[in-house]
């Protein structure tokens, strides 16, 4: 089928202090962090890769982004980052998942950035009827308030401590270096749940993070896999974890032996190399830190380096993913070598957990983190309920030790349940 022609309208309004009230209810679209971002209002059009039809995919989607973008008709006032054509992105983090890697592309986008806000209206040539009656995004009052449950999953305490040791025999091995293995929790939502008080709970007890919600899966991520921006390119690499203390000398302490454990480093230093190995041929001035530092999240510490340069072959964000996905952050080292040991020993399909989320703009530009911390929701209710999956996993390396991976990922798990259950 033919991409349609899109008719893209950017105009400045005064900025809306809460964008998540023009999202939908039940399906919001946002990318917000600090009380600023976008939402997106209805779906104007998609695209949809899933691995029935193309391999590798994340080039599939660049190539229909690019041809979906060619033909439009943008008349953007404001060029900000976000305005303009864009559309929200969430791709699975397996080649093999039975999800699909897709793109929406909303009729409205509502957006706030330093201070400046703007309505982006999204419209299909020769589909004006069809076109939202009061030509503007509505905001929809809130719904009631609501709980879910999480519970055990396909991997439960004891499950996850063996999977941990399969991959630490791998690792004796010599078969991966470091491997990231994750467990599950599944539960349930209320149909007709307002999603968005999910999504305004994660991004109002976590702002310093990527809140997220596109297609169904929602979360608060600290790491950015890549933005793009007028050829510059920076990502945030994480790897290396320890829970918040109880009392201030316990977080010093948690804090300063992440920065000093070898076995975090080691960690550390695979997902820093796996990023800068990706960019590399991408980029000149390719810059990291020599030493990470201490990221503060609400729940965990986790080792941080942030890498920039600038783009030397004009590649695309979604190029940039294809290049970076996935890091040895969320899969491990070497990369095929851990996504075999990970297909082994994990009994799920993680869908678009650890895949990248993010938005992509028609000049190639976006921002995009890895989708941790965060819960897949599924589109239709069953018997009253709309089934949930949540996931969170920990770097393997030689040296780890199941209890305490077990333990990291409860804290990882903890903004889903705190905010879900
Ligand atoms: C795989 C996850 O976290 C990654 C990101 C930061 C720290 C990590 C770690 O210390 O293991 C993981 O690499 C997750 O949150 O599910």
């Amino acid at each position: 089928m033919p991409a349609p022609r899109l008719h893209v309208h950017t105009r400045e309004v005064d900025p809306m202090p809460d964008l998540l009230e023009f999202a939908d209810p039940g399906a919001p679209l946002a990318w917000l962090r600090r009380g600023e971002g976008m939402v997106g209002c209805g779906i104007r059009t998609r695209i949809d890769i899933s691995a029935a039809e193309h391999e590798p995919r994340t080039p599939a989607l660049a190539r229909a982004w690019t041809l979906l973008c060619a033909d439009a008709v943008v008349d953007d006032e404001v060029d900000l980052p976000g305005t303009g054509l864009i559309g929200f992105g969430a791709l699975t983090f397996d080649e093999r998942s039975a999800a699909a890697s897709s793109i929406v592309v909303p009729a409205f986008v509502v957006g706030t950035r330093g201070g400046r806000g703007w309505v982006t209206s999204i419209q299909i040539e020769g589909a004006e009827a069809e076109a939202d009656a009061a030509g503007a995004p509505q905001s929809i009052p809130y719904g009631p308030h609501w709980a879910g449950t999480l519970g055990p999953g396909a991997l439960d305490a004891d499950g996850y401590q063996n999977a941990v040791r399969q991959a630490l025999a791998a690792i004796a091995t010599g078969e991966a270096g470091k491997v990231v293995v994750a467990r599950d929790l599944v539960g349930t939502v209320p149909e007709g749940a307002d999603l968005r008080r999910l999504v305004h709970e994660l991004a109002t007890g976590y702002p310093d993070t990527w809140a997220y919600s596109v297609d169904g899966i929602i979360g608060v991520s600290p790491e950015t896999l890549v933005t793009a921006r007028h050829g510059l390119v920076t990502a945030r690499v994480l790897a290396g974890t320890r829970p918040r203390g109880a009392d201030a000398p316990e977080d010093a302490e948690a804090s300063a032996a992440l920065a000093a454990s070898a076995k975090d480093l080691d960690e550390h230093g695979y997902a820093v190399h796996s990023v800068l190995d990706a960019l590399a041929g991408h980029t000149t001035t390719l810059r990291a830190s020599e030493q990470p530092f201490t990221l503060e999240l609400p729940n965990v510490w986790h080792l941080a380096t942030d890498v920039a340069g600038e783009l030397s072959d004009g590649s695309s964000a979604l190029d940039l993913i294809q290049a970076l996905h996935p890091t040895a952050a969320v899969a491990g080292t070497p990369t095929e070598a851990a996504l075999e040991v990970i297909r082994r020993v994990e009994p799920f399909d993680r869908g678009r957990y650890a895949g990248p989320v993010g938005w992509i703009g028609a000049d190639g530009d976006g921002e995009w983190a890895i989708a941790l911390r965060c819960v897949q929701v599924e589109p239709e209710a069953v018997g009253g309920v709309i089934p949930v999956v949540a996931h969170a996993g920990a770097g393997i390396v030689a040296g780890s030790d199941p209890e305490s991976e077990l333990l990291e990922t409860r804290v990882k798990f903890r903004p889903i349940i705190d905010a879900i259950a």
